[in-house]
């Protein structure tokens, strides 16, 4: 049996929240195991960018980052705390980060009330870093995590006190999070991005439709590189186009009239296809430019290996 089919296996999406300095990254690193470097280098631009995943025997959590919520003072800046919350409605579940060093304030009560209004998401408190305060101080910031919770009309999933420095309750956290999933099959293959940047999960979407009905002819014989992924300039904040150019790797020429189809119309639902599904995991639109490319014999030269990616 493959893990695809095995009941009970878990997958789907957790989004941290919380201030500046709340420890939303440092807990993401906790989680995954490694030290997670998605550099983005563009901040509140796409809506979701993969932090990291965490695989286990029995679930799949894909940790997603939001952009930052704030409170608005031009339309703009409504339009994309709008975008925000859409977001968190698409997670199973938003965990709030609240450090246990510093008193819950105003910046987590308007996250909190801004959160409140997507009712159907899974909320999870987190009291993080609680390696810097004594037992008496935390239990009065779970307190105070509770009684924003009421005041707010949020109903905590769970209060779950953590400490990423120390380790301590993190693979709890892990549990509650992963319980709050969805049954279904892994959405990553195995061992894919802790440190893979966004190009890397692209590339292997293009490579999945590009593989589509002619795995049989072309096992292993396709190989994919981003060339360019970047925002396209000159468009307005809340409707940002990600431009991605990609080149589609085959061995022999045979295979490159395979991929390309009959007067290209194989090459455009391919990209069709892989453009779909790079929306949905990105959540920004996208143009897509695919180039079908010879780099003979690729798999035995390790030259071409190190240039593909491998
Ligand atoms: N002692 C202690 N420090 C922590 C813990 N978690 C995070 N920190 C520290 O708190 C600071 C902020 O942590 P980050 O993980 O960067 O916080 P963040 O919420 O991602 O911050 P932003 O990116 O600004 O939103 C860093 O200096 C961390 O080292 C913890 O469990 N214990």
């Amino acid at each position: 049996m493959t893990e695809t089919d095995q009941p009970g296996f878990r997958s789907g999406f957790a989004s941290f929240v919380g201030r500046p300095n709340a420890g939303k990254s440092t807990l993401t690193n906790a989680l995954v195991g490694t030290k997670v470097a998605i550099t983005s280098s563009r901040p509140q631009t796409t809506r979701t960018v993969v932090r990291g995943i965490v695989h286990r025997p029995d679930a799949q959590l894909v940790l997603v980052d939001t952009p930052g919520l704030h409170r608005p003072r031009t339309l703009l800046g409504e339009r994309l705390n709008d975008l925000v919350t859409t977001t968190w409605a698409e997670v199973d579940v938003v965990a709030v980060c609240f450090p246990a060093d510093e008193k819950v304030g105003p910046g987590d009560r308007f996250i909190v009330n801004e959160l409140a209004k997507v009712r159907r998401t899974t909320k999870i408190a987190v009291a993080t870093k609680t390696d810097l305060v004594e037992p008496d101080r935390l239990g009065q910031h779970l307190l105070d995590i509770q009684a924003l919770g009421e005041e707010t009309g949020t109903d905590w999933a769970e209060i779950v006190p953590v400490s990423a420095k120390s380790g301590d309750q993190v693979a709890l956290l892990a549990d509650l999070l992963v319980a709050r999933l969805p049954e279904g099959p892994p959405l990553y293959p195995d061992g894919e991005l802790t440190d893979a940047p966004e190009e890397a999960i692209v590339a292997e979407l293009i490579r999945e439709a590009a593989l589509e009905g002619v795995r049989d002819e072309l096992p292993h014989s396709i190989a994919v590189v981003v060339e360019e992924m970047g925002l396209r300039e000159g468009r307005p904040e809340d409707k940002p186009l990600l431009d991605i150019h990609a080149n589609v790797f085959v061995e022999r020429s045979s295979q490159k009239g395979i991929v390309i189809g009959h007067k290209g119309s194989r090459l455009r639902q391919v990209g069709t296809d892989a453009r779909k599904g790079i929306e949905a995991m990105l959540g920004t639109p996208v143009y897509l430019d695919l180039h079908v490319k010879i780099a003979k014999d690729w798999q035995r030269d390790p030259k071409q290996l190190r240039r593909l990616g491998f």
